[in-house]
């Protein structure tokens, strides 16, 4: 009844293409344990999570589930758990993961009521759309949705987000109560250690997509550093520990019971204290010199401090009793930009210079220009001879522009699909005929042809504008128009107002893939796991569709609002840009690339 993961990678794909996230990842998680992921902001966790459940797929290595359902018997609770919800009411949300199982009404309805009961949640709640919950409620629902499928393993990423400290509470009891009920694996992406500490039977702790460490919570009380190493800090009650040692108290560390929970750490504090009370019938400064001496203070046995810039100001940061609020205050601020310098020094190679992809580097007028020129070029074509020219210069674009191809793909295949089903319609020839012949049905090649070749044009025109899209911010597109047509101004049109509108459509082309992608996951998720690793089914696009526009729709009011609240409203006010753009010597080759091709399509047409 394990989970084995051997050398696992894994890579995540966004807009910009994809991503490796796991590198040679190891780790077993048995069944009847709790098992904590920890690590930094963007360290793997809920990839690593994912890809346990069958979400992600992997890029190498194995995960192997030795037991009888498989990844069939995982149920997962994302990150943001309006990540996970589709359904118009609660209701619907916690049948869509019952049906696979074909229950009878009475069987559904009474999981339905149980697994509300264990999260708390009223059922007063199941007419409601599950939008219309908070946080935390939806936090609860999110849980309930997977509880009701009863799976053999519970997956949850960020669990405590959202939740007040009843909240927590709530959830680390319902955890405990799952895992002792079911005997089932709990796996738990986290950066609270708090909350989640004293449940765990063992930590596995991620940096930067690699496993840096594998240890329980008692070997991590009373050695931290692989903490530190992976960059999260202590849990409150080891800076308790680690601070009052400072001031020669000593923590005594039991080897069964660490000092995890706050009762735990109570109690070691009232031993500690107590044998230094009986200590102080010495003079004080005798007391406090022979306890430092002789007692190891908590942490300092193993706690070497670690070397990095970075690390040692997290430590600093670490320890904020001993030395006042305003150290603590300093050495928080010291941590936070030796943490985001080093983030800097990370990303910055991949920012800057060599690289950044081509067209990135390119002014977005020049790109728009060459986009014209090329497009220009390829709608002139009338023969199949043009087609596959205009072929070779869009290929050319593309590989030298360094535009992601999956998202591109993406893009593109649907409209691949639709233009096959129209070329196989329009070459359709239906007769009714009459008595004698009576219904013909033909094929007229010619004709589909034609209109194959019309699509074809499209297509390309098509992948040419989504190169531009694909490497354009909104804000240089929006500049770009401004300064191009902003010499408009002066005769009253709305020039800024047109560039925000083409801009904000352009940024929308993204967030409905995104949030497609989302849906789909979400869909795939609970399935009751039945399809996972699976595309999804067709019968399951409706359960997406109509959640997709309406998030949509909340996206729209979101950046209405927050335009609203920069001002956009008040009229004829200047807003200053943040966004200069010049144009060198790359556009000029870039523009003469574009001239060549649009005479070459010319001499093709
Ligand atoms: N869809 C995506 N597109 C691009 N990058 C992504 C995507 N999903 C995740 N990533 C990147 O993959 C890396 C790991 O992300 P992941 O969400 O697994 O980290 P995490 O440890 O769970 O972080 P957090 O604690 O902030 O939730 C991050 O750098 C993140 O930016």
């Amino acid at each position: 009844m394990t989970i084995v993961v051997e050398g696992v990678s894994a890579s995540v794909s966004g807009a910009n293409g994809a991503k490796q996230v796991l590198y040679d990842v190891d780790c077993r998680f048995e069944t009847g344990q709790i098992t904590l992921l920890v690590g930094r902001t963007g360290s793997g966790k809920s990839t690593l999570l994912q890809t346990v459940a069958g979400l992600i797929e992997t890029g190498g290595g194995k995960i192997t589930f030795e037991e009888e359902r498989g990844a069939s018997g995982v149920g997962i609770v994302f990150q943001y758990p309006e990540h996970q919800l589709f359904a118009r009411t609660v209701q619907s949300e916690l049948e869509y993961t019952l049906r696979p199982f074909r229950l009878s009404k009475a069987e559904s309805e009474g999981r339905i009521r149980t697994a509300l009961e264990r999260v708390k949640l009223s059922a007063s709640v199941l007419e409601r759309s599950p939008f219309t919950l908070s946080g935390g409620e939806k936090r609860k629902l999110a849980l309930a949705s997977t509880f009701v499928a009863e799976p053999d393993w519970l997956l949850l990423d960020e669990p405590s987000a959202s939740l007040d400290t009843e909240g927590v509470e709530w959830l680390t009891a319902a955890v405990r109560e799952w895992s002792a009920r079911k005997n089932g694996g709990v796996i738990i992406a986290t950066h609270d250690l708090d909350a989640f500490l004293p449940l765990a039977n063992k930590v596995i702790l991620l940096r930067e997509g690699r496993i840096s460490a594998e240890a329980s919570p008692a070997e991590l009380a009373r050695s931290p550093q692989p903490l530190f190493d992976a960059g999260i800090g202590l849990a409150s009650s080891m800076r308790t520990a680690l601070s009052l040692g400072k001031h020669g108290i000593a923590v005594e560390l039991a080897a069964d019971v660490p000092p995890m929970t706050p009762a735990a750490m109570a109690d070691a504090i009232w031993q500690a204290s107590r044998k230094r009370l009986l200590a102080t019938k010495e003079p004080e400064h005798e007391a406090v010199a022979a306890a430092a001496q002789t007692r190891i203070p908590y942490g300092a046995e193993s706690l070497a401090y670690p070397q990095s810039p970075g690390s040692r100001a997290a430590v600093a940061a670490a320890e904020p009793a001993a030395d006042g609020a305003e150290s603590v205050q300093e050495s928080a601020r010291t941590a936070e930009k030796a943490r985001s310098a080093a983030d800097q020094g990370e990303s910055g190679a991949g920012m800057s210079g060599a690289g950044e992809s081509l067209a990135r580097r390119l002014d977005p007028r020049t790109k728009w220009l060459v986009s014209m020129l090329v497009s220009i070029g390829i709608l002139l074509q009338d023969r199949w001879l043009g087609i596959g020219v205009s072929a070779i210069c869009t290929v050319v674009l593309v590989l030298l522009s360094g535009a992601p191809f999956r998202p591109l793909w993406r893009w593109t295949k649907p409209f691949l699909y639709f233009s096959l089903f129209s070329v196989g319609f329009s070459g359709l020839q239906l007769s009714f005929g009459t008595e004698s012949s009576g219904f013909e049905i033909g094929f007229a090649a010619e004709t589909a042809l034609l209109t194959l070749r019309q699509f074809a044009k499209i297509a390309l025109v098509m992948i040419v504008g989504l190169l531009f899209t694909f490497t354009t911010t909104q804000m240089q597109m929006k500049r770009a128009l401004e300064i191009t047509f902003g010499a408009l101004e002066k005769w009253k049109l709305p020039v800024s107002a047109f560039a925000l509108g083409a801009s904000l459509l352009l940024r929308f082309i993204p967030i409905i893939s995104q949030e497609a992608d989302r849906l789909k996951l979400a869909v795939r998720a609970r399935s009751a796991s039945f399809s996972k690793g699976k595309p999804l089914r067709l019968r399951d696009a409706p359960a997406f569709v109509i959640p997709l526009l309406l998030s949509v729709l909340q996206n729209a009011e979101d950046l209405s609002v927050a335009m609203e609240a920069r001002g956009y409203r008040i009229a004829g006010q200047r807003r200053t840009s943040a966004l200069k753009l010049r144009l060198g010597r790359l556009d000029v080759k870039a523009v003469a690339l574009g001239a060549a091709l649009l005479a070459v399509l010319i001499a093709a047409a």
